[in-house]
């Protein structure tokens, strides 16, 4: 129970004290809580010795009702303290999360974490945010009238006070087992409540291939079985407290029991005054009803500190770049040097050696997994190298944070993912601090100032997630303009497979040349256009450089680049006779 407030005291950092203040005023507030019930003390012993006065009325009136007007303005204060508190330190976690989050090797992005990130970020982060402040109070709170009542009842009677102290302590101790098992039942729920989210994520995403082959029943099952272990858990869960909970509220029975046993022949003996086992009664349940309370939420306890558990083990992923140093370049070539790259056990770049001149364009070329998006990736850094080294501007980019390297490479990949927020907003990300004039130039050179102007809402039309309420081509131009406001010296850009009609492939190849003046241009070409036009070309063949050189050079010597370029030839001619067919027909 104390170490769920530790723990968030150590999150807190700066904000510790604030916190820490705030269990000291509802400290003094526990304290001015007991204040009418000594009141009722003092009340009933002058009746009884019949020297009640009405001053004394005055006197118990006037304290009662300032105790109450004290407790409440505590109150007001620890809420202050408290609440924004805990919305502050829990916003930071996320911002710091987020960060991290950029900074994580790609491998670490697979489903089985997807479910996992999901379910920190939005379902855990969230429930300690909302419920831990609230119980530090009433933890504070239970303890406090718990030491005071022990104290009271020891100054009344030692016997009756040793009793409850026994009964206390015993109750304490299967409160801790009661937490215990919380904490083991917690982590349960938890790993099953990521497998939910894994599982409606994949359900969602796969929405439109599952509904193409008819797939509805199967997957739906898989998301079923999942909400069935979460339910058959959670009431596992549940009953598993049973027992304990039992046993701990057994234990207050038992000692309530006995005090008010031993009270009543202790009034009876005549050691004991009739207001004096009055108020012990009282104060017997002004032990019991706090600490009751807290067994009740214990579940919600563990289950935070849980929630913790996980978000710290979120927290504690290595990121990528741990020794990089924040530099600025001056230069922006790229050289790859004896490379070898591998998706964990899965061999893919083997001993590749190449330089790219700053200022200049190289086109990657080779069949469906020769490894071409790879080259991308360790370029801007997605992933580390096992063997070799890549180096932008003469420096390796394993010195440098990912930060430094991606401020100065803009990547357009053919998938364009828009958020869910608004168009002007969507090309902003390019530039955070650009004005909207400053979108608008970079719209209008990507090409898509005219199709968005032609929207209801303009550039402040709010794009669905995904971006999926605009066309193929329209998303591209968005992530192409994004690029032009960002304005970064190296470009990768992969080249769209996907046909698009002829207006919107003109517009495109006008917004990439935009893009592309006096750049470090990676593309990975698809276009003959494009690829003759390259100053290099690297031709790449189940994870090898096969060939390296200009149009001409490769054309010129027999080899794969020649055979490629026919097939392309041929390809491209064979579209043209058959959309020529289309129009005839
Ligand atoms: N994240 C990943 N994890 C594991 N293997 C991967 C991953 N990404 C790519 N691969 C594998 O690495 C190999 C090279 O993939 P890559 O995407 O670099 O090829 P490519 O030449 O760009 O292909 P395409 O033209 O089809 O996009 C492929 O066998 C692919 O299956």
């Amino acid at each position: 129970m104390f170490k769920i407030i530790k723990r968030v005291l150590k999150l807190a950092g700066n904000f510790s004290r604030r916190l820490k203040l705030a269990m000291l005023v509802s400290f003094v507030e526990a304290i001015f809580n007991n204040t009418p019930f000594f009141m009722v003390f003092y009340t009933m012993i002058e009746i009884i010795e019949g020297t009640l006065t009405i001053n004394d009325i005055w006197f118990i009136t006037s304290v009662i009702i300032s105790s109450l007007l004290i407790q409440i303005i505590l109150k007001r204060i620890i809420y202050t303290l408290q609440s924004g508190t805990g919305f502050e330190i829990f916003a930071r976690e996320r911002i710091k999360i987020g960060d991290r989050l950029k900074r994580y090797p790609m491998g670490y992005f697979n489903e089985g974490n997807l479910g996992n990130i999901s379910a920190v970020i939005t379902s855990d982060i969230n429930f300690v945010e909302m419920h831990v402040m609230n119980i530090i109070d009433k933890v504070v709170m239970a303890y406090v009238n718990a030491a005071i009542s022990v104290l009271f009842l020891f100054y009344l009677d030692y016997r009756l006070a040793l009793i409850s102290t026994i009964v206390f302590l015993l109750a304490n101790f299967s409160l801790r087992k009661i937490f215990k098992v919380g904490k083991k039942q917690g982590r349960t729920r938890q790993s099953t409540q990521s497998e939910v989210v894994t599982a409606v994520l994949e359900y969602v995403r796969g929405m439109s291939v599952i509904k193409s082959l008819n797939l509805t029943g199967d997957k739906a099952r898989s998301v079923k079985k999942a909400f069935q272990k979460f339910r058959d858990i959670s009431i596992a869960m549940e009953r598993a407290f049973v027992p304990l909970i039992f046993r701990f509220e057994l234990w207050f029975a038992v000692g309530i029991a006995s005090t008010i046993l031993m009270a009543g022949i202790s009034v009876n003996q005549g050691s004991l005054s009739l207001p004096v086992m009055l108020i012990v009664f009282i104060f017997i349940f002004r032990i019991y009803v706090p600490f009751q309370f807290l067994s009740t939420q214990s579940a919600e306890i563990r289950l935070m500190e849980a929630c913790l558990d996980r978000y710290q083990a979120l927290k504690k992923i290595d990121i990528i770049d741990e020794d990089g140093k924040d530099k600025s370049l001056n230069k922006y070539e790229i050289e790859f040097s004896d490379v070898s790259f591998a998706y964990e056990q899965h061999a893919v770049l083997k001993n590749i050696n190449f330089k790219i001149p700053e200022k200049s364009m190289t086109a990657l070329v080779g069949a469906s997994g020769s490894g071409k998006t790879t080259i991308a990736n360790l370029i801007a850094r997605f992933w580390d190298v096992q063997q070799g080294q890549v180096k932008v501007g003469g420096i390796d980019v394993k010195k440098l944070t990912c930060d430094s390297l991606l401020r100065n490479i803009s990547m357009v990949f053919q998938n364009v993912y828009l958020f869910n927020d608004t168009i002007l907003n969507n090309i902003r990300f390019g530039n955070p601090q650009a004005t909207e004039a400053e979108v608008i130039v970079a719209a209008k050179k990507a090409r898509c100032h005219r199709f968005i102007s032609e929207l209801e809402a303009g550039y402040q039309t709010v794009v669905e997630e995904g971006g999926s309420s605009l066309s193929g081509g329209e998303k591209q131009r968005i992530s192409i303009a994004r690029a032009i406001l960002k304005d970064a010296p190296i470009i990768l850009l992969d080249e769209a497979t996907a046909s698009v009609d002829p207006e919107n492939e003109k517009h495109i190849q006008q917004a990439i040349n935009e893009l592309v003046k006096d750049k470090t241009l990676v593309v990975i070409a698809h276009r003959l256009s494009t690829i003759k036009n390259s100053d290099q070309i690297l031709v790449l063949e189940s994870g090898k450089l096969i060939q390296q050189g200009n149009h001409q050079q490769l054309l010129a010597g027999d080899g794969k680049y020649k055979d490629f370029w026919q097939q392309r030839l041929e390809a491209k001619s064979w579209q043209i006779s058959r959309a020529e067919s289309t129009v005839k027909s």
